[in-house]
C-alpha cells in the first residue's frame, strides 16, 4: 500500500509575529518542522514525505538541514497563497493513483504516532480519517445582536490534523474552485457530498500559532526529556 504524508508549512505565521516564520523556529533545540517530520519517519520510514514550503524558503530550509544535520529524506514542493493551494500543490506531486495520504500541519509537532497509524487504518476502509478532540470547556454561540446562547458541547469537536484520505478521492475533491469554507481538508472532501470519518486525536497535538504556544511546546518537550 502506497503511503504519503504531505506536511504543509507554506504559511507566513503572521499571528506568531517576528522575522522568522514559526515553522522554522526552534523548540527543544531544533526547528518545529524537524520534530514533525521525525514523528512520521520514526513511525514508518517508507512513508513518502512531502514538505510544502513557501517557494522562496527552499534555500533557507536546506541551510537549516545542514546546520542541524537533518537527514530524513523528503521532497520539497512550493506552497501557494492559501493552505488549500499548498495542499493542492502537494497532492499534484504524488504520482501513484492508489494509496493513502495523510495531510498534516507542519506546526503540529506533537501528533502521536498511534493517531497517525489509526488515521491510515481508518482511511483505508472508509476513504477518510479526521483527527478530532472533544471540548473541555462549556461553549456559547454568539449572535450579531451581541447575545449568546448555550450550546451542548457533546455535539462539537475541535478539528486537528492529520486528515488522511484515499488518494484518488482527495485528488478529485481538490479539483474544485476554492471557497471560504475550506478551512481544512475535511471540508474540501465533504464538498463532494462524501461523509468524513472522525478518529480520536491527541489533545497535546495543538497548532503552534502564537508566542505562548512556543513556550508550551518547550514545556512539553522538557517534560518528555525528564521521563
Ligand atoms: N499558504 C499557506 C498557509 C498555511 N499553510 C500551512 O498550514 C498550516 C496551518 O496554518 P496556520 O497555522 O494558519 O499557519 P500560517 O498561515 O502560517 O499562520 P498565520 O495565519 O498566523 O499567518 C501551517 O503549517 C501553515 O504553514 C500552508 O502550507 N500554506
Ligand atoms: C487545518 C486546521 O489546522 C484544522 O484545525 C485548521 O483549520 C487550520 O486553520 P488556520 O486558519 O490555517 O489556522
Amino acid at each position: 500500500m502506497n503511503k504519503a504524508a504531505i506536511i504543509v508549512a507554506g504559511g507566513k505565521g503572521k499571528r506568531m509575529g517576528g522575522p522568522i516564520a514559526k515553522q522554522y523556529l526552534p523548540i527543544g533545540g531544533k526547528p518545529v518542522l524537524m520534530h514533525t517530520l521525525e514523528v512520521f519517519y520514526q513511525l514508518d520510514a517508507s512513508i513518502e514525505l512531502i514538505l510544502v514550503l513557501p517557494g522562496d524558503d527552499f534555500s533557507y530550509w536546506k541551510e537549516l538541514c545542514q546546520e542541524y544535520d537533518f537527514q530524513i529524506p523528503h521532497q520539497l514542493v512550493a506552497g501557494g497563497n492559501s493552505r488549500f493551494q499548498s495542499v493542492r500543490n502537494g497532492l499534484h506531486s504524488i504520482t501513484w493513483t492508489e494509496g493513502l495520504v495523510a495531510i498534516h500541519d507542519g506546526v503540529r509537532p506533537f501528533v502521536r504516532q498511534d493517531v497517525i497509524e489509526e488515521s491510515y487504518r481508518v482511511a483505508e476502509t472508509s476513504g477518510s480519517a479526521i483527527a478530532v478532540v472533544a471540548l473541555k470547556d462549556s461553549i456559547r454561540k454568539l449572535s450579531d445582536d451581541g447575545k449568546s446562547t448555550y450550546q451542548e458541547r457533546q455535539y462539537f469537536r475541535l478539528v486537528q490534523t492529520p486528515q488522511t484520505f484515499q488518494i484518488d478521492k482527495i485528488k478529485k475533491a481538490f479539483q474544485v474552485t476554492e471557497i471560504q469554507q475550506f478551512t481544512d481538508d475535511a471540508t474540501v472532501y465533504e464538498h463532494q457530498g462524501w461523509q468524513v470519518s472522525l478518529i480520536a486525536g491527541n489533545p497535546e497535538n495543538f497548532k503552534i500559532t502564537t508566542p505562548e504556544d512556543l513556550e508550551y511546546g518547550e514545556f512539553l518537550l522538557s517534560k518528555r526529556k525528564a521521563q
